[in-house]
């Protein structure tokens, strides 16, 4: 009923460029192992990310500051043994882009190794002279801008960013920033809708959203948030998907139809 039988061929990062231009929605969900990594290819997901989130949604932590190189390729291996169609993006963890040298080895290893197609990384500032070295050596790269976790301790918590005029605006240079420094995307986490908009109205490079309205590329979202299946609570910009579909693959499959139809994210789903 939802598997998708058409021969997969495999989404590219020049496609997520023309994805843009069409106006078509880059629907995105995470996955940490190779049965919802399946499960997402069937669903006809365009980009599969293996998030540091695992460290809160796999092993229980309160944080993502805990994960591990040697956990990120792992989790980026078994993914990719599920997926024929979509874009493999994985995380680089905390730490593990602290100078050149190290987030040249590392994301070696997760395009490597771990068989991903881009890494993704947290801020701008020193960080775009990392996406530079990264895109210079032949590694895509995806920015993360706006909420972001690995930065939970100097932020004070899981909270919206971007809200005043002054942390709106180094918002908006940091994803021209990051664009200037070679990022082929871009994750705004947790940002006024209509300051995500207006950054994706800016932009050359798709945005993808999370917590970040309607208006952005793309959209992505945790898979145990999208199945009900999260240890403590589910972020308010999330939504379970499971009431109603009678199937994990009915689930991923009703939230990239409310993606594409602009139906996810709604009102409740955005600041
Ligand atoms: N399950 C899960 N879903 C995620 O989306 C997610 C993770 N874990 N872990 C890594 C980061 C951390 N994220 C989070 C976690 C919590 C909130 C949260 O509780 N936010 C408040 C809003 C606070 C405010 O209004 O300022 C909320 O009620 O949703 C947000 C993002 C997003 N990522
Ligand atoms: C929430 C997404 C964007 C992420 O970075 C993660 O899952 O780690
Ligand atoms: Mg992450």
């Amino acid at each position: 009923m939802y598997a998708n039988t058409a021969p997969a061929v495999p989404i590219t990062v020049p496609d997520l460029q023309a994805r843009k231009r069409r106006g078509e929605k880059i629907v995105s969900i995470t996955a940490y192992d190779a049965g919802i990594a399946t499960r997402a290819d069937e669903a006809g997901v365009d980009l599969v990310l293996v998030g540091d989130s695992l460290g809160m949604v796999v092993q229980g932590h309160a944080s993502t500051l805990p994960v591990t190189m040697d956990a990120m390729v792992y989790h980026t291996a078994c993914v990719a043994r599920g997926l024929r169609r979509p874009l493999l993006v994985a995380d680089l963890p905390f730490m593990s882009y602290r100078n050149e040298e190290l987030a040249l080895a590392n994301a070696a290893r997760l395009l490597g190794e771990g068989g991903a197609a881009m890494v993704k990384l947290e801020g701008a500032d020193w960080v775009c002279a990392i996406i530079h070295a990264l895109k210079r050596h032949e590694v895509p790269v995806c920015a993360h801008l706006g909420l972001t976790p690995q930065a939970v301790h100097r932020l004070g918590g899981y909270k919206v960013q971007g809200r005043d005029d002054e942390t709106a605006a180094r918002l908006r240079a940091d994803a021209r920033a990051v664009q200037e420094a070679g990022a082929d995307l871009l994750v705004l986490e947790c940002v006024p809708a209509a300051l995500a908009a207006e950054i994706t109205r800016d932009l050359a490079i798709p945005t993808i959203g999370i917590g970040a309205g309607a208006d952005c590329d793309g959209q992505v979202l945790v898979v145990h948030d999208l199945l009900g299946i999260t240890p403590g609570k589910r972020p308010r910009f999330s939504k379970d998907f499971l009431p109603g579909t009678n199937s994990v693959l009915g689930a991923i499959s009703a939230y990239a139809a409310a993606v594409r139809s602009g139906e996810f994210p709604a009102a409740e789903h955005s600041y």
